[in-house]
């Protein structure tokens, strides 16, 4: 696999293919995508291209683990060498999630009663950072991406879909993950909360971290892609 000018590969797929099985209509298959092949490398963003129901963010679940790879292989750098995620066991995709790969998903998945504030230093939290640190640096996000304060008290499960997604973008970009997946980070988004975002994504580069995204919003996709892979090459 070529290594980028950018950097080395944090993330290789090779062959991936997946097909749904659909139990209500009597076991019938539904071929998604197959052969899909690409690297992300340290410092760039790439971007999966493609209409509604190519398959984006079924790629996007596979490399997190939250659906089974039926084909192929899904590499993600890990201390020196690439882990394989196809048929990880739980307990390595958990430390993978912790230390590698981040994930910011499309919706909020809230926890009941627990406060925005702590959802989004959750992530610190579990790499073990101490609470009062976490918290510093959940609030200094959660102004950045201009979330009212009188919020960051309250469980996100009554706000607006704008103010989850911010909840859900802090809590996605505050981890030191060096790969981090995004699904449609600035949907619900106005424009000066897409440009904190764009920023965001700017800055995880310059770090050195590696991102695949899903970006409907082509403006979005111009400012922080390095490139596009286009999902419908790989339709099945
Ligand atoms: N859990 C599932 N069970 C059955 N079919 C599914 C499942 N998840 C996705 N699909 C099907 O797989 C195809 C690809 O869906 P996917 O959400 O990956 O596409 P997408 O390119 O991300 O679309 P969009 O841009 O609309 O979000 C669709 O036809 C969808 O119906």
């Amino acid at each position: 696999m070529p290594t980028s000018a950018t950097g080395v590969p944090l993330l290789i797929v090779e062959n991936l293919g997946k097909s749904f099985t659909l139990h209500l209509q009597g076991g019938l298959s539904l071929p998604v995508v197959s052969a899909v092949s690409f690297a992300v490398h340290a410092g760039e963003c790439v971007a999966l291209g493609g209409p509604s129901g190519a398959g984006k963010s079924s790629i996007l679940k596979m490399v997190y683990g939250n659906y089974r790879i039926d084909a192929g292989s899904v590499q993600v750098a890990d201390a020196g060498a690439m882990a394989e995620i196809a048929g990880a066991e739980p307990r390595l995709m958990l430390r993978l999630r912790r230390a590698r790969i981040g994930y910011v998903s499309q919706f909020l998945r809230v926890i009941p009663r627990v406060p925005a504030l702590d959802v989004v230093a959750a992530p610190l939290r579990a790499e073990g950072v101490a609470a009062d640190a976490a918290r510093a640096r959940a609030s200094a996000l959660l102004a950045r991406l201009n979330l009212p304060e009188r919020l960051w008290g309250l469980p996100p499960a009554t706000f607006s879909g704008g103010e989850q997604q911010r909840v859900n973008v802090a809590r996605g970009f505050i981890g030191s993950q060096p790969l981090l997946l995004l699904d449609e980070p600035t949907a619900s988004l106005d424009a000066a909360n897409r440009a904190v975002v764009i920023d965001l994504i700017a800055e995880k580069k310059a770090q050195g971290c590696g991102l695949l995204g899903i970006f409907h919003d082509g403006e979005t996709r111009e400012a922080v892609a390095d490139r596009v892979v286009d999902v419908t090459r790989f339709s099945a």
